[in-house]
C-alpha cells in the first residue's frame, strides 16, 4: 500500500489532508506529540469526518495509524523511509521543531539507497511554508546526503476546521468546502482533492488575503465586541461592512497584481463570506484570532496586503484598522496575545509595529495604524 506520513494529527491533519490521502488509497501514519490521539488512532484504526451542513453527511477515514515523534523516533524514521508523501499541518512556528527528525528520516532513506520519489509538502497558512521547512531540514543534514528523489512542494490549504467540541473522539467536523493547491512542475501521483498548479503565488495570495484576512478582521473586531463565534460576529452589520471594506482593499491589490477579473473576484469574496456565515461550524473568534504575533508578521494576512496596497497607490485604511484591532487582542488564554500586550505595555505600539510588523515609525502604514489604534481605544 502507498504510504503517507503526516505530521500533526489535529484538525487539518485528520479533517483534511490525512482524509484525502486515505480516500486516495494511502495508509496514513499520523505523527504527533498528543499521546491520547496517537493511542486512539492505533486502537480504533478509523474515524469519521462530518460535514458541517444541513445534510450532515459523514465519511469514514480508514487505514490510519499514529506515532509519537517524541517517544518513537526510530519508528518515525522507518515510516519516512517507506513514505511516498510527507506532509505537515502543525503550525508554521512548530516546523523548526520537527525538522531534525525529518532530516534523520531523509538521511536514513539515502543511506538505505532508497531512490523512490518522496514529495514533502507543508500545509500551513504561510507563504512558502515548504521552502521554510526545507531550510530547517537542511540545517540538520550533511551536505553529501543524496536527496535526488525528494521533491519539496509549496502549497495552499483552505478548509475551515474549528476546534472540536467532542473530547475523547477522533471524529472531526469540517466545512464542506476545501481547496488544496500544490505547486508542481513534474508528474506526481493523483491525490483526491489536490489541485496542481505551475505557479502558486496567485493562489496563495488570493486565499491568504481573502479567506485569512477576512477571517482575521471578523475575529479581532468580534473579540473587541465581546462576540463568541465568527457567524455571530458577521451578523453585526457594522462588522460585516468592515469585512467587506477590507476585502475590497485586498481585492483591489490582488486584481491589480494578478490581473484578476474583478467580477470573478467579487464572486470569490461573496462565496468566502458565505462560508464564514456557516452556523454549523460554531467557530470561535479566539481560534481564528490565535497567535496574533504571527498574524501581524510582515508577510502575513494583514501587514503584507496593506503594504502592497500602499506601494500600488491603493487604499489601505481598513487594513490599518484591522492591524490596530489585532494589536488589541488581549486574550489571556493565548500565549502570543499575552506577549503582545506585554510588549505594548513595556515599549509602546510604535516599537511593536517595528519589531513585530517590520514597520518603521515614520512609514505611512505605521502612522495610519497608530491613528486607527488611538481611534479604537
Ligand atoms: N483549522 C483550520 O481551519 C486550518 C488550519 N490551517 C493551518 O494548518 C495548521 C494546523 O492547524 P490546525 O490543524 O487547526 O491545528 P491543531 O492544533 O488542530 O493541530 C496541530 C497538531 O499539531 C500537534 N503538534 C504540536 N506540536 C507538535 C510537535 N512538536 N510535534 C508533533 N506534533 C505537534 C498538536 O498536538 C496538534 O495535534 C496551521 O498551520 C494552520 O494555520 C490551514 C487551513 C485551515
Ligand atoms: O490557522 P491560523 O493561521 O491560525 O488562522 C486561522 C485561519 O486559518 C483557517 O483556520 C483556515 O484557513 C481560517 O479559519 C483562519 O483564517
Amino acid at each position: 500500500m502507498k504510504q503517507a506520513v503526516h505530521f500533526g494529527a489535529g484538525n487539518i491533519g485528520r479533517g483534511f489532508i490525512g482524509a484525502l490521502f486515505s480516500q486516495s488509497g494511502y495508509h496514513v501514519t499520523f505523527v504527533d506529540i498528543a499521546d491520547e490521539i496517537i493511542n486512539q488512532l492505533n486502537e480504533e484504526k478509523h474515524y469519521q469526518v462530518l460535514l458541517a451542513s444541513d445534510e450532515q453527511e459523514s465519511m469514514t477515514i480508514e487505514n490510519v495509524s499514529g506515532l509519537n515523534n517524541l517517544k518513537q523516533e526510530k519508528e518515525v524514521i522507518e515510516a519516512i523511509k517507506q513514505a511516498d508523501f510527507l506532509t505537515t499541518a502543525i503550525g508554521p512556528n512548530i516546523l523548526p521543531r520537527i525538522a531534525p527528525l525529518i532530516a534523520k528520516g531523509l538521511a536514513a532513506r539515502a543511506a538505505a539507497g532508497i531512490n523512490e520519489k518522496l514529495y514533502v509538502i507543508a500545509c500551513e497558512n504561510q507563504i512558502s511554508a515548504t521552502d521554510l521547512l526545507k531550510g530547517y531540514i537542511m540545517e540538520h543534514l550533511d551536505r553529501d546526503v543524496n536527496l535526488a528523489g525528494v521533491s519539496f512542494l509549496n502549497s495552499a490549504v483552505d478548509r475551515i476546521v474549528p476546534i472540536q467540541n467532542n473530547q475523547g473522539s477522533l471524529d472531526v467536523l469540517v466545512e464542506p468546502y476545501h481547496e488544496w493547491v500544490v505547486e508542481v512542475t513534474e508528474d506526481i501521483p493523483h491525490i483526491e482533492g489536490m489541485k496542481i498548479v505551475q505557479e502558486l503565488a496567485p493562489f496563495i495570495e488570493r486565499k491568504l488575503f481573502t479567506v485569512n484576512t477576512g477571517h482575521a478582521v471578523i475575529a479581532y473586531f468580534g473579540y473587541l465586541g465581546g462576540k463568541e463565534t465568527i457567524d455571530q460576529t458577521l451578523a453585526d452589520e457594522e462588522i460585516y461592512k468592515q469585512v467587506q471594506a477590507t476585502l475590497r482593499e485586498t481585492g483591489a491589490y490582488l486584481i491589480n497584481r494578478y490581473n484578476l477579473n474583478p467580477e470573478d473576484h467579487q464572486k470569490y469574496i461573496d462565496k468566502i463570506i458565505g462560508r464564514f456565515q456557516n452556523t454549523h461550524l460554531n467557530d470561535g473568534v479566539t481560534r481564528v484570532g490565535r497567535s496574533p504575533i504571527r498574524k501581524l508578521g510582515p508577510e502575513d494576512r494583514l501587514v503584507r496586503p496593506a503594504l502592497q496596497a500602499q506601494k500600488a497607490g491603493l487604499s489601505y485604511t481598513n487594513l490599518a484598522k484591522a492591524i490596530a484591532a489585532a494589536l488589541m487582542f488581549d486574550n489571556r488564554e493565548d500565549e502570543e496575545a499575552v506577549k503582545l500586550q506585554e510588549m505594548i505595555q513595556e515599549n509602546g505600539v510604535p516599537n511593536v509595529l517595528k519589531e513585530v510588523c517590520g514597520l518603521e515609525e515614520s512609514s505611512e502604514l505605521a502612522i495610519e495604524v497608530l491613528k486607527q489604534y488611538e481611534a479604537l481605544k
